[in-house]
C-alpha cells in the first residue's frame, strides 16, 4: 500500500484541523511538537504522511498530486483556481471574504466609481467586481496588514477577511459589501480520486461522521 500524503495549510486552520484528524483516530505525534523544523510526517501504520505548508502552495502541491488531499481556506481555494475536487467542508476556520472601508466609500460604490480596491486576494476582487457586480475598478495587490490601504489613502475600499470585525473597528473601517462566507475545505487530488478512491472515501467519511455527531 502506498502512503497517502496529506498537505495542511500551516498557520490558523493548521491547530484545529489537526484536533479533527486526532479525534477520528489518525495521530501524528511529531507534529505537535512546536519547536520542530522538521517539514513531512509520517504515520507508518496508516500509511499516511503529513506536511504543513504556506496556505497558498496548498493548492498547488494538490493539483501535482505531491499530495493526495489538501485542508485549506475556501479564500485559498478561490483565489488560487487550481485544478482539484473541494469535497468537504469542515466548517472550522469561518469568517467572511468582504468588501470593506469607510463609511464614506459607500456612495462611490453605490454609483459605479472607478474606485481602487486593495487586497490580498486580486483573482476574488477581480471575479467579485467585474463578474457579479459588471463595475470597473482598480486592483491593488497587498501582502497583508491590508486595512492600512484606505487610511493612508492608497485605495478607496479593500477586499479582505473579516471574522470578529475587531481589526476594521479598531481602524474605523466597516463592512461595506459581503462578497461570500468562509471556511476550511478538503481538496483532493483528480488522480488519485479515482486511484485511491476507497481509501479517500472512508477518510472522508469518518470526518463527516465524527463532525456530524459532535453538532448534535
Ligand atoms: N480572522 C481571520 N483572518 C484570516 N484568515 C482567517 C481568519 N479566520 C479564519 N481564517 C482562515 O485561515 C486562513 C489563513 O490562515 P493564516 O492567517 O494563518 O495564513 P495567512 O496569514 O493568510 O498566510 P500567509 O502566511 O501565506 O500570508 C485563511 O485562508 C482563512 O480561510
Ligand atoms: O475580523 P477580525 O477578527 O479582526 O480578523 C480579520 C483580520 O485578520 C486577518 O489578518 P491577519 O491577522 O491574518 O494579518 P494579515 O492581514 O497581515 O494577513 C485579516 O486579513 C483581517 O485583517
Amino acid at each position: 500500500m502506498r502512503y497517502l500524503t496529506i498537505a495542511l495549510a500551516k498557520g490558523r486552520l493548521a491547530k484545529n484541523a489537526l484536533e479533527i484528524f486526532e479525534n477520528i483516530g489518525i495521530t501524528c505525534e511529531e507534529m505537535k511538537d512546536e519547536k520542530t523544523r522538521k517539514l513531512i510526517f509520517t504515520n507508518e501504520e496508516l500509511k499516511l504522511r503529513f506536511f504543513l505548508a504556506k496556505p497558498s502552495d496548498v493548492p498547488t502541491y494538490v493539483e501535482y498530486g505531491a499530495a493526495d488531499i489538501g485542508i485549506v481556506g475556501k479564500d485559498t481555494i478561490l483565489e488560487e483556481g487550481r485544478r482539484l475536487y473541494e469535497v468537504y467542508d469542515l466548517k472550522i476556520g469561518n469568517c467572511k471574504m468582504c468588501v470593506c472601508g469607510p463609511k464614506e466609500a459607500k456612495e462611490k460604490l453605490k454609483h459605479h466609481e472607478l474606485i481602487r480596491v486593495a487586497s490580498k486576494y486580486p483573482n476574488i476582487a477581480k471575479d467579485y467586481f467585474y463578474n457579479k457586480k459588471h463595475q470597473t475598478v482598480e486592483i491593488i495587490k497587498l501582502n497583508g496588514s491590508v486595512e492600512l490601504a484606505p487610511i493612508v489613502g492608497l485605495s478607496e475600499v479593500i477586499v479582505d477577511i473579516v471574522e470578529t470585525g475587531a481589526t476594521l473597528k479598531e481602524n474605523g473601517l466597516e463592512v461595506l459589501e459581503e462578497v461570500c462566507p468562509l471556511s476550511a475545505r478538503v481538496v483532493v487530488n483528480e488522480v488519485s480520486m479515482k486511484m485511491e478512491n476507497e481509501r479517500i472515501t472512508k477518510l472522508i467519511t469518518d470526518l463527516r461522521n465524527y463532525l456530524e455527531n459532535k453538532e448534535k
